[in-house]
C-alpha cells in the first residue's frame, strides 16, 4: 500500500485502480422544522442490495469522485447538484481479506434542487440523523456515518474477511480518524 503523509499523519492513497474499486457516497442533508434530516437510499440491486446508504457507486471513465457523486445521485434519486455544492466528508478504504476493495470518498450537501424519486437502482428515503436505521445498513456505517452527518469529517480503513462478495463478508476491525482537513492536503475533490 501506499502511504502519503504529511506532518503527522499518514493518509492511505487510492493508487491501484485496476484492482480496486473507486466509489463514491453522497448524504443529502436538510432541516425539517427544526429536526435534521438525511436522505438515504433501500438498494434494489447490486452490492449491498435490501441495505440502506447513501445515493452513490462507482467511478466511470475519467470522471472525478465529486463528478460521480452528483451523476449517482441524479441516477439513483433524480436530485441535482451542483458539484461545488458537495462538501468532502470522508475517505474510507473497505479491505477484504487484506487486500484494497474498494475506496470510497464521501460527500455531504444542503444544497440539491428536486424531489427525490425512486429507480430501478434505489428508494430513497429521508431520516431524522438521530434515527438512522444501522441496523439494516453497512455494519461499518455505525462507526463513521455518525461523525459524517454530525459535520465532522473522518478517514478510515474497514476490514472485511470471508471472501467476496464483500457484503457477504464478516467485518473484522477498523481505525478511524476524525477531523482531517481535506483542502490541507489536498484531497477534496
Ligand atoms: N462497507 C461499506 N460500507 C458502506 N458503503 C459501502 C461499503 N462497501 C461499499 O462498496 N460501499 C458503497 C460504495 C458504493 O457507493 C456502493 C457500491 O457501489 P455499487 O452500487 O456497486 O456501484 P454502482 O456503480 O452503483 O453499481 P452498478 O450501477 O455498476 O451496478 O456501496
Amino acid at each position: 500500500m501506499t502511504f502519503e503523509a504529511d506532518t503527522e499523519r499518514v493518509y492511505p492513497v487510492p493508487d491501484e485502480p485496476a484492482t480496486m474499486i473507486e466509489a463514491t457516497l453522497c448524504f443529502p442533508l436538510r432541516d425539517v422544522g427544526g429536526t435534521e434530516e438525511v436522505l438515504l437510499i433501500e438498494k434494489r440491486r447490486g452490492l449491498g442490495e435490501g441495505w440502506y446508504n447513501g445515493p452513490g457507486g462507482k467511478l466511470e471513465g475519467e470522471e472525478t469522485p465529486r463528478e460521480c457523486a452528483v451523476r449517482e445521485t441524479r441516477e439513483e434519486v433524480g436530485l441535482e447538484i451542483d458539484p461545488a455544492d458537495l462538501e468532502k466528508a470522508g475517505e474510507l478504504e473497505f479491505r477484504l481479506d487484506g487486500d484494497r476493495h474498494t475506496f470510497c470518498h464521501v460527500f455531504r450537501t444542503r444544497q440539491f434542487a428536486g424531489e427525490p424519486h425512486p429507480s430501478e437502482e434505489a428508494y430513497p428515503e429521508w431520516f431524522a440523523v438521530d434515527d438512522v436505521p444501522y441496523d439494516r445498513m453497512w455494519e461499518d456505517d455505525r462507526l463513521w456515518l455518525p461523525a459524517v452527518l454530525e459535520g465532522e469529517t473522518v478517514v478510515g480503513e474497514f476490514r472485511f474477511v470471508g471472501g467476496k462478495p464483500l457484503d457477504e463478508a464478516e467485518f473484522a476491525g477498523h481505525d478511524l480518524e476524525r477531523d482531517v482537513d481535506f483542502d490541507a492536503i489536498g484531497r477534496s475533490r
